[in-house]
Parts: structure tokens; C-alpha cells; sequence
């Protein structure tokens, strides 16, 4: 069967990853190798430091592998140019928004930018899709608002209608739930949950909050200090992944609960 008739949207093989200077060469992880399937909400957890970040800017092509090969739906990512990426790969980042003084509509109108011309003019077709993008987000009372008026957790649904807006195949998060309530973090989650569901597109982001991510994730992709796991969750835990995920000298994994607790 080929790659594509599985419905492989990303692959990494034997990618090494890290921070090169003329020095010296810093390897942050290394030997990984997964197959993420479209349509498919997928978490990537690890303790701090452990690496996500540096993964998720490696497979965003924002700094280049120190080794390996990455495959966005089949083509390489080094042959892949910035325009064609911006078409198959959206970003939300979690640091400070520099354009907040932007209204929530123009904000999203900018997730058109790999379609429209220089000027930045809107078609009829862009405005749909940017109309449909808030509405899917359940944010269209909102688009008249400027960005510095909202609430973190608005702001962060407003990131993810641009990344709709941009209308690609996959979309990364890094860290989409950083300075989110409890209830907060489960609605966005859950929004991203749905999304996947709704529109076939596949959602991968990194997250602290392996509990929510175990429950509502169809794949995770587990870093640990000598190697990256990815699975379904249920599989990770019967192969006693989360176990070894932190010291055990003060939380454990209870593998009946699917979570985390603080050692008594
Ligand atoms: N620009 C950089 N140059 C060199 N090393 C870096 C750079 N950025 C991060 N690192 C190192 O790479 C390792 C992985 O960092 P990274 O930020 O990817 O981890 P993380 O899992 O995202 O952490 P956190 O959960 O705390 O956000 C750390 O040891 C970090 O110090």
C-alpha cells in the first residue's frame, strides 16, 4: 500500500533534532520516527525542556533537522518552499501577539495571506472562508472587537480561526492552552477535537496538560528522555509509557484513571 492511501499526512524518519552553531552541535532528541494520519487530533507531551518545542519549529520548518527526513503528504520538507508550505501548514504560536490592535476580523483576514495578491485584497471566496473560520469557532460576535480587548482564551480562539482561515491541511499548536483556565484549556481542546472531526484537517499540538490530551487525543506523541513514543493513547498506556514520563519521587501515573496523581 503507498503512503497515501494510508492517509499519512506527516512522517518523520530517523529525524535528529537540536541546535547547530559553527562550534558544536547540540542534540536534543534524536531516532524519530512517526506516521501521523489525517484528520487525526494529536498531542505531543513532555516534561520541560524535554524537546517540543524544538520538534514542533523542526517539523514547521522554521530551523532545519540536524539529521532525518520529514515528509509533508509525501514530499520532502527541505524540497517544500515557503509559499507552498503556508499552503499546507498553519501556525499558532503562544507569544505576545504583536498586532493586537488589529479587530478580530482583520486579524483572521491575515490567514489568507498564501492566497491573496500583495495588496492583500479580499476575494469573495476569502471572505467566506473567513466568515465560515469564525463561525467555526463560535467567535463571529466577536470580529468587530479590537484584539487588545480580548481574554486570553478569546485571543486563542482567534488564533485558531486564522490558522482555519489559512485554510490548510494540517495546522501546529505550540502550547494552545498556556494561561488558560481548567475549563478553558477542556473548550479549546475540545474545539480542536472537533475541528478535526468537522473539517478532516489534522491538528497536532504541544501541551502540559497530558491528562486532557489522553483523553480527547486519537494519537500522542510521547517524549522521554531517551526516546519519542507515538501511539494511541490507550496503547501508550498499556505499554506503561506515562510511567517513566517524570520523576517518580512525587507524581504518578495511575493507568486505570488514564491521569495523573501526587504521591502520598
Ligand atoms: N535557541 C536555542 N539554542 C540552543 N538550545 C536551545 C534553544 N532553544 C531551546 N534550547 C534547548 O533545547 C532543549 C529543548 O527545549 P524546548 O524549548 O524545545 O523544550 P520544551 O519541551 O518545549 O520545553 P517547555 O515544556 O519548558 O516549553 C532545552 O535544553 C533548551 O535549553
Amino acid at each position: 500500500m503507498s503512503k497515501k492511501s494510508q492517509n499519512i499526512i506527516l512522517k518523520a524518519e530517523q529525524l535528529s533534532i537540536g541546535y547547530k552553531t559553527k562550534k558544536a552541535e547540540t542534540v536534543v532528541a534524536s531516532n524519530i520516527n512517526f506516521e501521523l494520519q489525517q484528520g487525526q487530533l494529536i498531542g505531543l507531551v513532555g516534561a520541560n525542556g524535554i524537546g517540543k518545542s524544538t520538534l514542533l519549529r523542526t517539523l514547521i520548518k522554521v530551523q532545519p533537522a540536524l539529521s532525518g527526513t520529514i515528509l509533508l503528504d509525501d514530499k520532502d520538507l527541505k524540497s517544500t518552499s515557503t509559499t507552498d508550505l503556508a499552503k499546507q501548514l498553519s501556525i499558532v504560536l503562544t507569544e505576545q501577539l504583536t498586532s493586537k490592535n488589529l479587530s478580530v476580523y482583520e486579524l483572521v483576514a491575515l490567514g489568507r495571506h498564501p492566497y491573496t495578491n500583495w495588496i492583500g485584497n479580499l476575494t469573495d471566496k476569502d471572505i467566506s472562508i473567513i466568515n465560515s473560520s469564525l463561525k467555526q469557532v463560535n467567535i463571529f460576535d466577536l470580529k468587530d472587537k479590537r484584539c487588545y480587548e480580548l481574554s486570553d482564551g478569546q485571543l486563542q480562539k482567534v488564533m485558531i480561526a486564522r490558522a482555519l482561515a489559512q485554510d490548510t491541511d494540517v495546522i501546529v499548536l505550540d502550547e494552545p492552552t498556556t494561561h488558560l483556565d481548567m475549563y478553558h484549556k477542556a473548550y479549546i481542546l475540545k474545539l480542536l477535537q472537533k475541528l478535526t472531526k468537522e473539517t478532516g484537517k489534522t491538528i497536532l499540538f504541544s501541551s502540559h496538560e497530558i491528562d486532557l490530551a489522553i483523553q480527547l487525543c486519537d494519537t500522542m506523541i510521547v517524549m522521554r528522555k531517551d526516546d519519542v513514543v507515538c501511539g494511541q493513547p490507550c496503547q501508550l498506556i498499556s505499554k506503561g509509557v506515562f510511567e517513566s514520563l517524570f520523576p517518580e519521587d512525587l507524581i504518578l501515573f495511575d493507568d486505570k484513571s488514564g491521569s495523573f496523581r501526587i504521591k502520598k
